[in-house]
Parts: structure tokens; sequence; C-alpha cells
């Protein structure tokens, strides 16, 4: 297979809205979205049930038009493209599937080789281009199976064989491994950011897990109630989330959670009397690996009780979460010496 890399195309969303009618009125399922795709990147849309990602992901191939707004790619309006230009416009917008989408009565080859067949393509490209792209998705041994017979993981690497058919530019991925276990999901992710590496395809995907992002995204943005409420590069947003769904989304995938014996007890405000002040400690960067409280105690004499704590990569860039207690009165103090020092604090709560 060629070798094209950065020939992806940037999307570009710009004040897009989506309304459907309903019965007595409409349903908003994306409103006032702007939002650029850089070419070549892996872009991810988090989101819960009902925020709006798959309209969102479906107005990039056509499959729905937005009611306000344009949606381009690679600078061509997909929205007001008709015939043989909208016909174009997906040939080069490829679509991967949670449920597969596989055709029971057709084997692996037979799968791929569909949007070659539906394109006219000559028969013997045809063939030389499907045994390239079993190859590539490593199931040359499994050619002339039928889908009964292949494993989630399987069906998965004919659908994105599938999805590469008509050489496109953009790759869209509705929750492509929501219906696989967690290792399976980590070989199909693997997959996903070879060909992005080789080809230099654009891939936006969908996801409710932030640990998708994490392993395989190199942007994302949040969408909530059909609006994206936080968009930027994955690091950035990991390291200082602001809004508070980005950070019901992380707290699942920071690998750290308030032991339960704290977390029951933990009251919002500050009760009256002794009590603790938990909050949290994001390390990024080069700061990771500093041994601050050790530092905070010798300077400010403030005793520390580490809670929890992990540090992660994302990307190839170290980032860590504490979770602490300090002396209530002490702790703007303390939190106020290590944001001097580069660390981002958040507090969580207070315990007696
Ligand atoms: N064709 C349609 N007709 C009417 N309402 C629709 C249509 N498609 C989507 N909606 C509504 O728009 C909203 C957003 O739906 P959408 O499927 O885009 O969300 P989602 O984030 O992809 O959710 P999920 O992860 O559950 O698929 C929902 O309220 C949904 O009911």
């Amino acid at each position: 297979m060629t070798d094209r890399q950065n020939t992806g195309a940037a999307i570009a969303f710009d004040g897009v809205g989506k309304s459907f009618p309903k019965k007595g009125g409409v349903v908003t399922a994306v409103q006032d979205v702007s939002l650029t795709v850089p070419p070549g990147t892996i872009t991810g849309i988090i989101g819960r049930s009902g925020a709006g990602k798959s309209t969102l992901l479906r107005m990039v191939n056509g499959l729905e038009r937005p009611t306000a707004g344009t949606v381009t790619v690679a600078g061509r309006d997909v929205g007001r493209a008709r015939g043989a230009a909208l016909r174009e416009i997906r040939r080069e917008v490829g679509m991967i599937f949670q449920h597969f989408n596989l055709l029971a009565s057709r084997t692996v080859a037979g799968n791929i080789a569909l949007p070659m067949e539906i394109a006219g393509l000559p028969a013997d490209r045809i063939r030389r281009r499907t045994a390239d792209l079993i190859d590539r998705v490593g199931l040359s041994a499994l050619a002339e199976r039928y889908p009964a017979e292949l494993s989630g993981g399987q069906k998965q690497r004919v659908g994105i064989a599938r999805a590469l058919a008509t050489e496109p530019k953009v790759l869209l991925s509705d929750e492509a491994t929501s219906a696989l276990d967690p290792e399976t999901t980590q070989t199909v992710l693997r997959l996903l950011a070879d060909i992005n590496r080789d080809l230099g395809l654009t891939i936006l995907l969908i996801t409710h897990e932030m640990a998708v992002v994490r392993d395989i995204a190199s942007h994302v943005a949040v969408i909530e109630g059909g609006r994206i409420v936080e968009a930027g590069e994955t690091y950035d947003i990991f390291v200082r989330p602001a809004h508070p769904t980005t950070r019901s989304f992380l707290s699942g995938v920071t690998g750290v959670g308030l032991p339960a014996f704290v977390a029951d007890r933990l009251s919002p405000t500050r009760p009256d009397g002794p009590a603790q002040e938990v909050f949290r400690i994001t390390f990024a960067g080069t700061h990771a690996t500093d041994p601050m409280l050790a530092r905070l105690t010798a300077d400010l004499n403030i005793p520390v009780n580490i809670l929890a704590g992990a540090v992660e990569e994302i990307g190839t860039r170290p980032f860590g979460n504490l979770l602490v207690s300090v002396d209530a009165p002490r702790g703007a103090e303390a939190r106020d010496y290590l944001q001097r020092h580069h660390l981002i604090t958040e507090v969580l709560g207070y315990v007696r």
C-alpha cells in the first residue's frame, strides 16, 4: 500500500446546529458547534448518551445535514453537496461502527471488496487491494471466513479494512471499541494509531470513555446537551480540565479515586472544629517527579497525608495525580505554595 503521509483532510464545524422535527416541536441534537479537527490528527469527541455525538459524526459524511452552519471536509461543504459531489466526499470519508455492520453472507474478503465493487473498480485491482488491506489489518489467514466465525476484534478489523477500501482521507469511528473487551480494545486502538501514522489519515472518533481518548487521541472535544463545552489538546485537558463534565469523565480514568473511608465522610464545606482539607495535586510534564511534598513539609512545616496517587503517560508525557489532606486552616497556604511551584491543585472537600 502506498504511503500517503500527511494527506489527511481537516474537518471543520462552523456554527453547526441540527434539529429534528418531533410531534409538537423540534429536538435539538446539536447546537452552535464550532470545532476544527486538524489534518492527520486523531480527535476524540466524548459525551454521555444523547449528548449529540452520533449526530455530529453523521454530518461529516452527509448522513445528516446540518440545519444551521456548515461542515466542511478538506474545504468542501458536506451539507450542500448533492449527487456526484456527495458521493465523492463519501468515498473520502470512511466509517467504522460499534456493531461492525458486516454483511453476514459475505466472507472477510467479500466484505472488504464491496465498496470497491460499488465504485466500479476493475476486478484485478479489487483483488490486489483487498489482499493488501487484509494484510494491513492482520487477517490474512482468515480471508475466506464469514463474520459469524470471527471474534469481535477480528470483525472490527474487517470493518476497518472495509472503511479504508476507497482510500479515504478521513476515518469516522462511532464507538468502535465499545462492544469489545479491554484487551481487544487496546489492539484495535493500536491498529487505528498505526493507520493514522502510516497513512496520515485524519481520525474523528466518538466515545463515552475517557480511557479511549487518553490512549489514542491527540485532541479532544467534550460535548454535552449538543454543545461543545471544552476542547483542546488531550494532555492539556487532562492536566487542566475546566468544565465539570470533563472532570467527571476524568475522575474514572486518572487512576486515582478517594479511598472509600475518606469519600464517605467528605463534606463540601469546612466543618466547625478540627478538620482536614482534602485536595488533588496534578503533576504535569517535567514537574511530575519533583519531590514537592517533602519540600512543602520542610519549608512550611505542614505535614501532608497522602491518600492516593498514580502517575501515567499521555502520549509520551508524564502526568500524575495525588490526593492528599492537610490540616484545614493551613490548606490555602499549602495549595498556594504548590501552585507557585507549578503544580495544579483542586479542593475536593473536608473531613473531620
Ligand atoms: N433522527 C432523529 N430524530 C429525532 N431525534 C433524534 C434523531 N437522531 C438523534 N435524535 C436525538 O438527538 C439527541 C442526540 O442524539 P445522538 O444519537 O446524536 O446522541 P449520542 O451522543 O450519539 O448518544 P448515544 O451515545 O446514546 O448514541 C438525542 O436526544 C436523540 O434522541
